[in-house]
């Protein structure tokens, strides 16, 4: 059974009604249509006492890792430099590493497995879903490999039947963007965690 991290959360009523996930993640980039807070991750850990992921595209590691000091994961959602992929060593935050799915990035994955703590194979564009053939190449490479990218309850057999180690639901269980659907979620939850 995989582990599953709920994602774009910006409300404390839809943290509450993941409970069962395994990860819950606030997307902390201010370009971002579902942006939330720092006050949300830090209700997340002490109301729903699950593992909060702060979720960031933009900045310097250390601009990133300041940012994420109350959370229990920085989720760096960009391709990184191989200066920043070396010096990540020295933050202890745990990490979750964002490899785009395409073959072309396979030995940037083989990379990011062994410097983060979870690596999250996704879509290489917001508005797609992720390639399940190349995806299944990449999660063979990284036995720590979650998979995300368009999710929904749709298509979640299809995605679990790659075994990945996570999976990382946002957009699919929306009602609109940063808004969440409950029943939609406890749907999720069910057939995932059982
Ligand atoms: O969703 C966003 O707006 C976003 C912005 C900046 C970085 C990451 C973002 N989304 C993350 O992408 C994965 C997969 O999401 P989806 O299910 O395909 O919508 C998840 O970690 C989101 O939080």
């Amino acid at each position: 059974m995989p582990l599953l991290k709920i994602c774009g959360l910006t409300r404390i009523e839809d943290a509450l009604a993941a409970r069962g996930a395994d990860m819950l993640g606030v997307v902390l980039e201010p370009s971002s249509p579902r942006v939330g807070s720092l006050t949300l991750l830090r209700d997340i850990k002490s109301e729903v006492k699950v593992p909060a992921v702060a979720v960031r595209v933009s900045g310097s590691l250390e601009e990133m890792f300041d940012l994420a000091r109350d959370a229990d994961y920085l989720q760096i959602h960009r391709v990184l430099t191989n200066d920043e992929l070396e010096a990540l060593s020295s933050y202890e935050k745990r990490k979750i590493l964002y490899v785009p799915a395409d073959l072309k990035f396979l030995n940037y994955l083989k990379n990011a497995c062994e410097r983060g703590d979870l690596v999250l194979v996704d879509s290489p564009s917001k508005t797609s879903a992720t390639d399940l053939k190349v995806a299944a190449v990449m999660l063979s490479e990284c036995s720590k490999a979650g998979l995300a990218g368009g999710i929904g309850l749709d298509n979640l057999d299809s995605y679990l039947k790659l075994q990945p180690y996570f999976l990382d639901v946002s957009r699919g269980v929306e009602i609109s963007p940063g808004v969440k659907d409950h029943r939609k979620l406890r749907e999720l939850i069910r057939r995932v965690k059982g």
